[in-house]
């Protein structure tokens, strides 16, 4: 079955143009401004309507500890499908479809889906800043989270790049890859997406050779 891939953190219509293009599934808008692929909603507004990608790209809007309007504000004026929320304390995505954000390896028996029920639920490395720092998580650990959260669909996060990424495939079965520092060549100053590196997360989640 093929992997769905997210390229997280994009900021130039060329990247956005580029993931149309090449069929990745998702593309995070970061409107965090901690973060070096932080946009602000203006930003981000004039960025989609230069590249006005179709509906099947699906829109993440990223945030760290937002207010409820902020997050309602954004999802309206950007039309985000769902909303990726971390450090708060208790996430339910504000009424709208979110992300279930599970960062570092909690212990399992107190995995459970938070109420209401998440579209779905991304593993990712707990790491200083939120997320972004290209750090995996213990891949045992997700790989038996997933078994656990069968009938949810979970993603898997944090330092995941073309090198990797069939390894983190096969070893943890997630049904999609979200990926910003691995779309990127070192020293990217602002989310730069190297085109290369998304046709090579593609092909590992297609299950193609390179
Ligand atoms: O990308 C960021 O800068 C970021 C900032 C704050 C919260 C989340 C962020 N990104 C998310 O972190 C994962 C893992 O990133 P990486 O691939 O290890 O660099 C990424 O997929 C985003 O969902």
């Amino acid at each position: 079955m093929a992997v769905k891939l997210k390229v997280c953190g994009v900021t130039r219509a060329e990247d956005l143009a580029a993931c149309v293009e090449l069929g990745v599934d998702a593309v995070g808008i970061n409107l965090w401004s901690g973060s070096r692929r932080g946009l602000s909603l203006t930003e981000a507004g004039a960025l989609l309507r230069a590249v006005d990608p179709p509906r099947s790209l699906e829109r993440v809007g990223v945030f760290v500890e937002p207010s409820a309007e902020e997050v309602r504000r954004a999802a309206e004026t950007l039309a985000l499908d769902l909303v990726q929320i971390v450090g708060a304390e208790e996430v339910t995505g504000y009424g709208l479809p979110y992300l279930w954000v599970v960062r570092g390896t909690p212990a399992l028996a107190e995995l459970l889906p938070p109420t209401p029920r998440p579209a779905r639920a991304l593993l990712d490395a707990a790491v200083p800043g939120y997320g972004g720092a290209g750090q995996t998580t213990d891949w045992a650990w997700a790989a038996t989270a997933v078994q656990q959260l069968a009938g949810l669909e979970v993603w898997l996060a944090g330092g995941i790049t073309p090198a990797n990424a069939a390894e983190a495939i096969a070893q943890v079965r997630p049904a999609g890859l979200d990926v910003a520092s691995g779309t990127e060549l070192p020293g990217a100053r602002r989310g730069e997406k190297d085109r290369a590196a998304i046709v090579a997360l593609l092909a590992a989640c297609r299950g193609l050779p390179d």
